[in-house]
């Protein structure tokens, strides 16, 4: 399955303020995408426009060369799968059949679902133990997991994420951005620690002042004058004495 994601001349507005103009996203398939920005500055009305959970208000969004505004909101719903932000699940829903819901875009009238994508979804987010669980007795981190198995059970080729590892402990940041590195679907999602960012994701994408600041693989955009600049913090690039990796050190 393919799900090549082409964003061009993107308005967006909240009210009567415009937050993005002119942006351009282009997002191949099974690439990985980290929106980074400082707070308001636009990830998450980006991330609702490439899920098409809002409209822009210029430009287009395609998806492998077919405009969201005219898909069918069933194909669209088996094409993109989105954990946003705000969320909060109906109070008396088990953890599965939130999981299930992820289902529903395949289901026909007369089909039953064996189940088998909703409970590789709970194994895959090692969610096994709270699958009788109602969902409004989840801490934070728990209920975002959750949320990623039901946008996995929906198998669709494109995952928009809000902010995946929020909430989440140390192991569970990495293990959740391990697990859908693994999956090799085009990847869109915001993301607040640029070392994550740099570590699970092929190109790092800079949202600040209304537009995309830098885009660009993450050892070759986020450089202290960008850290600064955009986040106004002093920060010194410094290598992992065995990966040889860049991380990225807050200066005192
Ligand atoms: N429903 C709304 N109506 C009006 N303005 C809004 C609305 N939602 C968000 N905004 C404003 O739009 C701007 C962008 O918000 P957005 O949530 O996209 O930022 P963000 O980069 O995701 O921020 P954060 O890192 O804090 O999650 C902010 O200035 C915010 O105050």
């Amino acid at each position: 399955m393919t799900a090549h994601l082409s964003a061009n001349g993107l308005e967006c507005r909240r009210g009567r303020t415009t937050i993005l103009a002119g942006v351009d996203l282009d997002v191949a398939t099974g690439e990985r995408v980290a929106i980074v920005g400082p707070n308001g500055a636009g990830k998450s009305t980006l991330l609702r426009v490439l899920a098409a959970i809002d409209a822009p208000h210029a430009g287009t969004v395609l998806l492998d060369g077919q405009p969201l505004s005219s898909m069918p909101a069933r194909e669209r719903a088996r094409a993109i799968a989105i954990v946003s932000q705000q969320e909060v699940p109906p109070a008396d829903l088990l953890v599965h059949e939130l999981v299930s819901l992820g289902r529903v875009p395949h289901r026909s009238a007369w089909s039953t679902d064996s189940g088998d994508h909703a409970s590789s979804a709970l194994d895959r987010l090692g969610l096994r133990d709270f699958a009788d669980r109602p969902v409004d007795r989840l801490s934070g981190g728990e209920l975002r997991r959750v949320l990623v198995a039901r946008a996995l059970a929906q198998e669709a080729p494109l995952l928009v994420l809000d902010e995946p590892t929020n909430h989440l402990d140390l192991r569970h940041q990495h293990e959740l951005l391990r697990t859908v590195r693994d999956l090799g679907l085009t990847v869109v999602a915001a993301i607040h620690d640029l070392g994550l960012a740099a570590r699970y994701f092929d190109r790092v994408v800079v949202v600040h002042d209304g537009g995309i600041a830098a885009a660009g693989a993450a050892d070759e955009i986020l450089t202290p004058d960008l850290v600064h600049r955009v986040f106004g913090v002093r920060v010194t690039r410094v290598t992992h004495p065995e990966t040889g990796e860049p991380h990225l050190l807050v200066d005192p």
